[in-house]
């Protein structure tokens, strides 16, 4: 008798519910999806079948939740859910309108599309997120690789619900921050993971300013090619001055430290809804451009592996509320001003048609027994913490040890290698990276062990 199929490799013809698995389209760190049919409707059109890879995960039903209370044009539909039968144990899935569409950033890199048309699609996907934050939801998993557009027509959808969360839901995890991808993660997430380090029961409650600032970066990647930082001045001022004041303006605001400045996602949607229709005929440029090729110093070149695929380089795009829109070379321009600040010839540090595989924060005690632990953190460059004016609750404060540096009132280490960017874990001072030293726990409590924050 032959094994019984994994759950990641089911083959055609495979029924699963009162679907019949047509191919297998693509995976993710939690599902596989297949592109199915209703079982006795030969012919009928497709829908995607999201089957998990770990035993009774509780995010399908998560995921379940929020597809069955959106109705939205931009959000697959749900038609159904149930339990594969597996000799190990039963998979959970789900069935959900086929979204036929390519991710956000490799969509970007194969049609090159205009301003007009990068606006529309990130307008699109902001209404689909204002509807789920109007019922109470929240996605936190927002970003290039969860958002489809269909080369077609540029019909986005917003798809992974299985991160998100609703009022009332109970916390999967015992981890301090809910599921996310860590470039995404909000200012005031990660300051929570500083704050409450060894409070054990804290939760972050996740919020829809969350949500406005992972589009904002989702943004900035599109735009950019690399993600924002939390230095204060960051965006530098000369890729602002490359955009248009309003885009600039808008990237800011959704980028803002403070959530309630970045405005409610309603509010993002229409600006950017308004900014697709009225950009004047400047927007209608693409907004990739091949780069000159031009004498690159042997030294500083990439080596091939790094380097295939993304001979493409990306530039800014100018739109915005007035009359006058002007695309310029907003990467190009970024690029050339640290070759001119002495950091040598640099392709972006992201691949534009890799998008932000995996995403971290579903803690293994979440997963059944059966599980793996997700993927380690993809690389993430350019993310830092602003570091603080005042030492943290929890930060050692002076007299500070040997091996430590008293900086604004607390102590901290700098680790061997601390050239930003220093991840979202340590804090960035005057172009180096330092951890906080966590002060020693008060004796009468039973805090957990002290962990190591590089852990
Ligand atoms: N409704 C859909 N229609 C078509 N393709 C889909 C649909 N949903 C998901 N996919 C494809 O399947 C892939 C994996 O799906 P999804 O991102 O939901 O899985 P995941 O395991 O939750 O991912 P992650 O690792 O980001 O948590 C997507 O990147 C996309 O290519």
């Amino acid at each position: 008798m032959n094994p019984p199929p994994e759950p990641s490799r089911l083959p055609p013809g495979t029924e699963v519910g009162s679907w019949r698995v047509l191919e297998r389209i693509g995976h993710g760190t939690y599902g596989t999806v297949y592109r199915v049919e209703p079982l006795g409707h030969i012919g009928a059109q497709p829908l995607a079948l999201k089957l998990a890879l770990h035993r009774a995960d509780p995010r399908f039903e998560r995921e379940a939740v929020l597809l069955s209370r959106l109705a939205h044009p931009h959000v697959p539909s749900l038609h159904g859910q149930g339990l594969w039968a597996h000799p190990s144990g039963p998979f959970p899935f789900l069935v959900m309108d086929w979204a036929e569409g390519i991710p956000l950033y490799a969509w970007a890199l194969a049609h090159s599309p205009t301003s007009r048309q990068v606006l529309a699609v990130l307008a699109q996907v902001a209404h689909a997120l204002a509807a789920l934050h109007a019922g109470g939801g929240v996605h936190r998993d927002v970003k290039g690789d969860n958002i489809l557009v269909r080369p077609s027509d540029f019909h986005a959808t917003l798809i992974d619900f299985g991160a998100g969360s609703f009022h009332g839901a109970r916390p999967l995890t015992e981890e301090l921050l809910p599921p996310g991808t860590p470039p995404y993660r909000s200012p005031e997430a990660l300051e929570f993971r500083w704050r409450f380090w060894f409070q054990h029961g804290m939760h972050y409650a996740p919020a829809p300013a969350d949500d406005v600032y992972a589009l904002g970066v989702t943004a900035y990647r599109l735009l950019t090619g690399t993600y924002p930082s939390s230095h204060p001045k960051h965006p530098p001022a000369e890729t602002l001055a490359t955009f248009s004041p309003e885009l600039a303006k808008l990237l800011r605001r959704m980028l803002s430290r403070k959530p309630s400045a970045r405005g409610l996602m309603d509010e993002v949607a229409r600006a950017l809804q308004i900014a697709a229709e009225r950009a004047g005929p400047e927007a209608d440029r693409s907004i990739l451009r091949r780069p000159q090729p031009s004498p690159v110093p042997a030294r500083h070149r990439r080596s091939p592996a790094r380097s295939s695929g993304s001979r493409r380089t990306w530039v800014g795009v100018a739109v915005g509320l007035g009359a006058s829109f002007a695309l310029q070379a907003g990467w190009a321009a970024w690029r050339h001003a640290q070759e001119g600040a002495g950091m040598g010839w640099a392709w972006p540090a992201l691949d534009p048609a890799r998008g932000d595989t995996g995403n971290t924060g579903l803690a293994k005690e979440a997963l059944p027994d059966n599980a793996v632990p997700p993927p380690p953190e993809p690389a993430w460059a350019r993310i830092s913490l602003e570091f603080p004016k005042r030492p943290l609750p929890s930060q050692a404060r002076p007299p500070c040890k040997k091996s430590e540096i008293e900086l604004l009132g607390g102590c901290w280490v700098r680790p061997e290698k601390s050239a930003p960017p220093c991840g979202e874990r340590a804090y960035e001072w005057k172009g180096l990276c330092y951890f906080p030293v966590l002060a020693p726990s008060p004796p009468a409590t039973s805090a957990p062990p002290l962990k190591h924050p590089s852990e």
